[in-house]
């Protein structure tokens, strides 16, 4: 993984030091500190306007703190672009599945494949093979899905096998796809960078409880493989059942850190009820509890 980066074999996965960024002269994040350690999920809570998707886009390089240090397998990436940090082993999975909707599911997964990986069949790997033979498919895993060789292929294979709907559904354009469809598809791309880090901001928003059970098991089984999350998730339970640790941020700063049994349940329910707490003085502050029948 991550071949030809000085990595420490046990550093953090990903790190922000004292962070603050923030858009034109608002400051969102205020100094924060929070570390993913290497192999696990830490669950990032916090009410609406915390700051918890800045913080993902922080991390991720889209935006550019105006002070403190992010590093990725302990490599320091605070000037590096966005691709420079996919290359270090970071993956933001963003809100809104960020997947071309106008395009096929192999077209996405082509274009999401990253070029070390062997993209479109150029350079280190096959890509995926008939990407833009619409008519010479069925639609499912077929031959040229399975000849494929290489790198970028066996990434592609992961995915796939992680989201069996997705194979019958190369030739299917994207935005045609149910929604929980289209969030597997966005987090295809889980398995295409050989990641050491994902960001997975609000994955089951507006999902039926069905869908979300799939995708929380294939985050389960992500997470088993040795590649840590940082999960910002409405469905709190849900994140806390899978979190080695929970970081809650309130006005963009962080309040706790600690494993999700040292939180109080009753107090974390009362936070999230009153949401705009200053995790400095409140014991527990995040945004609703679990959404009830939202969007379902
Ligand atoms: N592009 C932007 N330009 C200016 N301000 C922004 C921008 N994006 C977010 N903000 C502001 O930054 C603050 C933090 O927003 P952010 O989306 O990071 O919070 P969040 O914790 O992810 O909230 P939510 O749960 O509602 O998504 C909010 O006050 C928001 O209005």
């Amino acid at each position: 993984m991550n071949a030809g980066l000085a990595v420490t074999e046990r550093a953090d996965a990903l790190q922000l030091r004292s962070v603050t960024a923030g858009y034109g002269r608002s400051t969102v994040l205020r100094e924060v500190t929070l570390t993913v350690p290497a192999g696990s999920v830490v669950a990032l809570l916090g009410p609406n306007g915390a700051g918890k998707t800045t913080l993902l886009r922080a991390a991720a390089g889209l935006l550019r703190p105006s002070a403190g240090t992010v590093t990725v397998t302990g490599r320091d990436v605070t000037r590096s672009s966005p691709h420079q940090r996919a290359r270090a082993g970071l993956c933001l999975v963003p809100e809104g599945r960020g997947i071309f909707p106008s395009l096929t599911v192999r077209e996405n997964l082509q274009l999401q494949l990253p070029s070390w990986r062997g993209h479109g069949g150029r350079g280190r790997g096959g890509g995926i093979r008939g990407s833009g033979g619409r008519g010479r498919d069925s639609g499912r895993g077929n031959d040229s899905d399975r000849e494929n060789s290489g790198r970028g292929n066996s990434a592609v294979d992961a995915a796939l096998d992680a989201f069996p709907v997705l194979r019958d559904r190369l030739r299917q354009v994207a935005g045609t796809m149910s929604g929980g469809q289209q969030q597997m598809l966005a987090l295809a791309r889980c398995y295409l960078s050989d990641p050491a880090v994902v960001l997975l901001d609000e994955v089951s928003m507006g999902l039926a409880p069905r869908v979300i059970d799939q995708i929380f098991e294939s985050l389960r089984g992500l997470a088993a493989s040795g590649v840590s999350l940082l999960l910002v998730e409405q469905y709190v339970s849900r994140a806390l059942e899978m979190a080695d640790v929970v970081c809650l941020l309130g006005r963009g700063r962080v309040g706790f850190t600690g494993a999700p049994s040292e939180l109080d349940g009753d107090e974390l329910v009362r936070g999230y009820l009153s949401a705009g707490h200053d995790p400095g003085t409140a014991a527990v502050s995040a945004h609703g509890a679990d959404p009830a029948g939202t969007g379902q």
